[in-house]
This record gives structure tokens, C-alpha cells and sequence, in this order.
């Protein structure tokens, strides 16, 4: 049992069997499901876990409360992998009061059906409950990235229970201990279309002082902690991370593949420290989603296939756009052998993106690369070059003073169920979410990048 202080008490588990984390991940180093017990006059688990999990996890939770009773169960979270264990806790410690807000207990009668919650407890963003020392301060996080989701904060211990936020992939005894890649990963993949909403939860958590972050997924994190909130910060405002250079393709005899090289190799020699290149047709798809947020610039390089655009390319350019890839440059290479058309397809794409910086030079190959096509791509990488952002800068916009003004933030309304963004000062009266149909009482006002 570990304790993350003398009264709070890691009683997770790791799963080194699944192989796919929420049916799309891989996860080669498992994943952890975390739950934590805190000790006070009243004794509360903050969270169940994936039903792979729940025997040993309930051994944690009898272990840590070592014979005293358990009086809440805070859920932060309604994902199974976080809430699947709630009926076999019910029937262990059938007294056991469940806290959450009124979607979690919708989604609690939809999940277990015929259940009945006897003691329940339904919170409002703010509310607070008093454990006897302890103070749970409840933080509503909606589409962060579930519309249920709560975090919680401890403020005797200055402690966040942070839901599904900070986590990453990866068991707690797995050998990866480079916390950012599978963080990145993480987050771009499964909380990475709802920024303006992390970016909502950061300003509220910006108001607490914080000195552990424990989340449901990797470990807790109770040193440097601007460093991780500085990362999430970037990644919520679709700012590029790294200075460098993304290529993705996909090439079926190699021709286009030869391109993508020829194009590397003119990208190094004229001094990119940072080339990262993913065949998308042989890597893992998350990953290179991941790459193509983490880096300023991108390339995509495809075959023209039967009139439209490899497979592959078609699903990273949608898994891009699902989760509101902006405010980077992208340069294309097509390859086509009678009637390439890959670049025009591919510019459509991203036509509804916001801040695409589409290069000037692109590439066309036919079938092969000839001296017009190996001229275009030096020119493609000149212009990759020219375009490189300092970072320090990349997001900010001087004046002729030259003093750093940061671009002004937009109004808007964010649907709590759906994560839909209304651009505006105010919201109209009556207003429907064109996504999910709900009315202007699910919107929350939201500051837009
Ligand atoms: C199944 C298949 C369908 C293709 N469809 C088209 C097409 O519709 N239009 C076109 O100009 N080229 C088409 N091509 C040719 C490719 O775009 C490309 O020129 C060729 O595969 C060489 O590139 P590679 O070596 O990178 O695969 C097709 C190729 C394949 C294998």
C-alpha cells in the first residue's frame, strides 16, 4: 500500500493485460488504474476502478480502512474504467454514500441498471464536504473530457484529484519513466479535442494552491508541478511544443517514400535539429497524431488512390481534425500516375482548420521522382526553414514597440455535453446546440485561443 501522505492512501491496481486502452490505445507497458482513500473522521475512496481490477482493488480499499467503515465514495469520473467497480463497492459497504453531480447519477442508472443508490449525495461546481480535518472542494470539469467529470480538490493537504487530467499511459511498475511522451500521447488522444475546456480548468486551478496532483491513470505528481501544468497548458491552446519538423506518409512502392527522404536529408543539412518521420501505414497511428501536435511544422506526403488519397493518410488527416489541429505550417507531397490529385484533397481537409499555414512549394511526383519534382522538394524544405517558429514567441504577437502582447482571447460558449464552441459575447436566448441538441442551460462561458 502506498501512501501519498500519512492519510491518503494510493489502493489502485496495474493492468498489464489490456491491450488496447479505450478499444484504440496500445499500450505496451499496461495501464494504471488509480483510486486513492482518505483517512479522517469520515473515510472516503475517491473513485472505483476498471472491472478487470475490482477484486484486488477491493482487497486495497478493506487493507487501507482496516476495519473502519467507508462512508463516501466521491465519483470523479463515470468512464467504466474508472466507475465499473461502484456496485461490488455498494454491496461491500452497502451505507457507503455515493457523491457525484446529477449527470454522474444518470449515467450511474444508465451503466448498472436496477441499481438503486439508497444514500446519495449530488454536488454542485464549488460545493464542499467536510471529512473532519480533510475538505473536498468539488471542481467541475465538464468535457474534460466526459461531460460528468469532477475534479476534487483536498485543501488541508492542498492536494487535486485530477479525474482523467495528468495522467498518462503505462503501469505504475512499468520501466518508462519519461513521464511527457506517453502523458502526450495520452492527452492528445483522449482529451485533446477539448482545450478550451482544460484550458477552463486551468484557470480554475490556477486560483488553488496545489502541491500534489493525483490522477486515475500514471503517477502521482508532487514535484515540479508547473512543469506538467505548463505542458497542459500548451497542449489545451493547440501550441506547438517543440520546434520541428513532422513528416507523415504513405507509399506503396516506395517512390513516395524516396521523396520523404530525399526531403529529411534537405531538412538536415540545412540545419533542422528535429526530423521526426512515421510511415502511417506501419506505426501506431496515436502516436504520429501525437508528433503532429508536438511539433511547429508538418508534412504530409501520400499516393493519389483510386481518385482520393491513401487510406491511412485519410484516417491521421481525420483523427487531426477531430481533435482541432491548428496553428501549424504544413507542406504536401502527393504522388499520382495518371491524375495525381492528393494535394487538393488534402488541402480541402483542413479547409474548416483554424491557423493552418498551408507552404507555397509543394510537391507533385509522377510515379517517380524526376528533376522537376527533386527541384520542388529542395524548395519545399527552404520554405519548411523559413518558417521554423522560436517558440518563446510562436504563440505571442509583437508590437511595433516591440512589447509582447498576447494575442486577444474570444469570447465563447462551450456545451458541457458535447464540447461545442459558440463564438460570441453572448449567448442567444433559447440557443440549441447544433451538436447534441441540448438548450443554453448545459453552456458555459469559455475565453477562445
Ligand atoms: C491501388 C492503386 C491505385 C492508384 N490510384 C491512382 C489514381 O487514382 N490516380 C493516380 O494518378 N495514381 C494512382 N495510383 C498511383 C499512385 O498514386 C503512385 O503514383 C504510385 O503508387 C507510386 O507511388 P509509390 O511508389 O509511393 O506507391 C494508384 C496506385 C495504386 C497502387
Amino acid at each position: 500500500m502506498n501512501n501519498v501522505t500519512d492519510s491518503i492512501i494510493y489502493v489502485g491496481a496495474n493492468d498489464h493485460d489490456i491491450d488496447l486502452f479505450e478499444g484504440q490505445y496500445k499500450v505496451p507497458e499496461g495501464m494504471a488504474y488509480n483510486s486513492y482513500i482518505i483517512k479522517d473522521e469520515k473515510n472516503v475512496v475517491i473513485d472505483t476502478i476498471d472491472k478487470r481490477k475490482t477484486e484486488e482493488w477491493l482487497a486495497n480499499v478493506e487493507e487501507a480502512l482496516g476495519g473502519e467503515a467507508l462512508d463516501y465514495l466521491v465519483v470523479q469520473h463515470m468512464e467504466p474504467d474508472h466507475s465499473a467497480s461502484i456496485k461490488a463497492l455498494k454491496e461491500k459497504y452497502p451505507d457507503v454514500t455515493i457523491v457525484g453531480n446529477k449527470k454522474t447519477f444518470n449515467m450511474i442508472s444508465q451503466f448498472f441498471p436496477g441499481m438503486t443508490v439508497e444514500n446519495k449525495m449530488i454536488v454542485q461546481d464549488g460545493d464542499v464536504l467536510a471529512l473532519g480535518n480533510h475538505q473536498l472542494n468539488f471542481i467541475f470539469a465538464p468535457m474534460v473530457h466526459w461531460p460528468e467529470v469532477m475534479m476534487t480538490y483536498e485543501s488541508k493537504e492542498q492536494i487535486l484529484f485530477s479525474a482523467d487530467g495528468f495522467g498518462k499511459f503505462g503501469a505504475l511498475d512499468s520501466a518508462d519513466d519519461d513521464w511527457a511522451c506517453e502523458a502526450r500521447r495520452y492527452y492528445i488522444g483522449i482529451v485533446g479535442k477539448y482545450g478550451a475546456q482544460v484550458q477552463n480548468v486551468l484557470k480554475k486551478a490556477a486560483d488553488l494552491d496545489i502541491k500534489i496532483i493525483c490522477p486515475l491513470h500514471g503517477p502521482v505528481l508532487d514535484k515540479d508541478l508547473e512543469y506538467y501544468i505548463g505542458l497542459y497548458d500548451i497542449w489545451s491552446s493547440y501550441r506547438p511544443e517543440t520546434s520541428g519538423v513532422c513528416i507523415c506518409y504513405t507509399s506503396v512502392y516506395g517512390n513516395t517514400k524516396s521523396a520523404v527522404e530525399l526531403l529529411e536529408q534537405e531538412l538536415k543539412a540545412a540545419g533542422e535539429e528535429t526530423v521526426v518521420v512515421n510511415d502511417l501505414a506501419r506505426c501506431d497511428m496515436a502516436e504520429a497524431v501525437e508528433d503532429a501536435f508536438r511539433y511547429d511544422r508538418m508534412i504530409l506526403a501520400t499516393t493519389t488512390y483510386n481518385s482520393d488519397i491513401f487510406p491511412f493518410m485519410k484516417e491521421f488527416i481525420e483523427h487531426l481534425k477531430e481533435r482541432n489541429y491548428q496553428n501549424r505550417t504544413v507542406g504536401l507531397i502527393e504522388n499520382g500516375t495518371w491524375a495525381p490529385m492528393a494535394i487538393k484533397i488534402m488541402k480541402k481537409a483542413f479547409e474548416g482548420s483554424k491557423d493552418i499555414n498551408m507552404a507555397e512549394n509543394n510537391v507533385t511526383i509522377l510515379s517517380a521522382i524526376n528533376d522537376k519534382s527533386r527541384k520542388q522538394i529542395k524548395e519545399l524544405a527552404a520554405e519548411m526553414i523559413s518558417k521554423k517558429k522560436s517558440l518563446d514567441n510562436a504563440e505571442e504577437i509583437f508590437d511595433d514597440e516591440n512589447e509582447k502582447i498576447k494575442p486577444e482571447k474570444k469570447k465563447g460558449f462551450v456545451c458541457t455535453i458535447c464540447g461545442y464552441i459558440y463564438e460570441g459575447d453572448t449567448l442567444p436566448e433559447n440557443f440549441v446546440c447544433p451538436l447534441c441538441g441540448q438548450g443554453p442551460e448545459v453552456f458555459e462561458p469559455v475565453d477562445i485561443e
